[in-house]
């Protein structure tokens, strides 16, 4: 594979701004095929408005935004769809659908993008369950009979849906209790080991960022001020990181979960 085929999130000086108010000011980040990427910032620093602009759905004012080798700008209207095909989406809530039962929430994204028969497509959603640790039972569940972890996992199962190349998740355990968080964060990585699957993930998890991410970027001042694994952002000289990185080391001398 050449190096373009290596990359999969490639951000040149993107600028993200609301009128006057620059958000994200000249970012610029780079992350790999197959790596578990974690983005950290702080609250309101812009992390949701990055993947917003990643994802195609809020305008940048400059720069440029190349997802598995496609430049959004230099893109067909066609190529924009195809890639949107290559990816899945866990939206910060989970954001699913409340009157539809947890299978058809997970067929949604086939009904809009593939020709399957409903047969075809209820099997095809069954093993996403499957591979999301639910049981077939579950599936005609409605999202208000699940618990914060399951609803994630349904989420997870619908971002899943269109075999993407690489999932984006928002916080995808906030909310959970730490064990519900720690079988989430095993998920992730069992994905990522048994389907090559890219993640970029916005998370304040420190377990997560520990245990799960191969490498970290830290968003301050609208830029990437630090990247690397745990140990860079420990060695940080910037004054937000080191600020963040002392809560982490904290929490691990307190004996944090480790994963199995
Ligand atoms: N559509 C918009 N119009 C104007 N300002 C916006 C808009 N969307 C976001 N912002 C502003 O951009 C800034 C960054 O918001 P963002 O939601 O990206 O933060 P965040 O890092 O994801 O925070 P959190 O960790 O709390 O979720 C905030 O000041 C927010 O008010």
């Amino acid at each position: 594979m050449d190096a373009q085929g290596e990359i999969a999130i490639d951000l040149q000086d993107v600028v993200v701004a609301f009128g006057a108010r620059v958000v994200i000011d000249r970012l610029s980040l780079t992350t790999k095929r197959g790596e578990i990427f974690g983005l950290v910032g702080a609250s309101g620093g812009g992390k949701s408005v990055l993947l917003r602009a990643m994802l195609g759905l809020l305008p940048k004012t400059a720069g440029r935004i190349a997802i598995l080798g496609t430049d959004r700008d230099a893109a067909s209207p066609a190529e924009l769809q195809a890639l949107e095909r290559r990816w899945g989406v866990l939206y910060q809530q989970g954001a699913l659908f409340s009157s539809l039962t947890v299978l058809q929430n997970v067929e949604f994204p086939m009904r809009e993008y593939l020709k399957l028969s409903p047969r075809m497509m209820r099997e095809v959603a069954m093993a996403k369950l499957d591979m999301v640790g639910l049981a077939p039972r579950d599936g005609e569940k409605l999202p208000s009979e699940l618990s914060g972890g399951m609803t994630k996992r349904v989420a997870l199962a619908r971002a899943l849906a269109l075999d993407p190349d690489i999932v984006f998740l928002d916080e995808p355990t906030s909310g959970l209790d730490p064990i519900a968080a720690g079988e989430f964060d095993s998920l992730i990585k069992t994905l990522q080991d048994t389907l090559g699957l890219t993640v970029f993930m916005i998370t304040h998890d420190l377990d997560c960022l520990r245990l799960v991410c191969d490498r970290i970027g830290a968003l301050a001042d609208g830029r990437i001020v630090e990247v690397g694994a745990m140990d860079a952002m420990r060695a940080s000289a910037h004054p937000w990181v080191q600020a963040y990185f002392r809560a982490a080391r904290s929490h691990s001398g307190q004996g944090a979960q480790t994963l199995v």
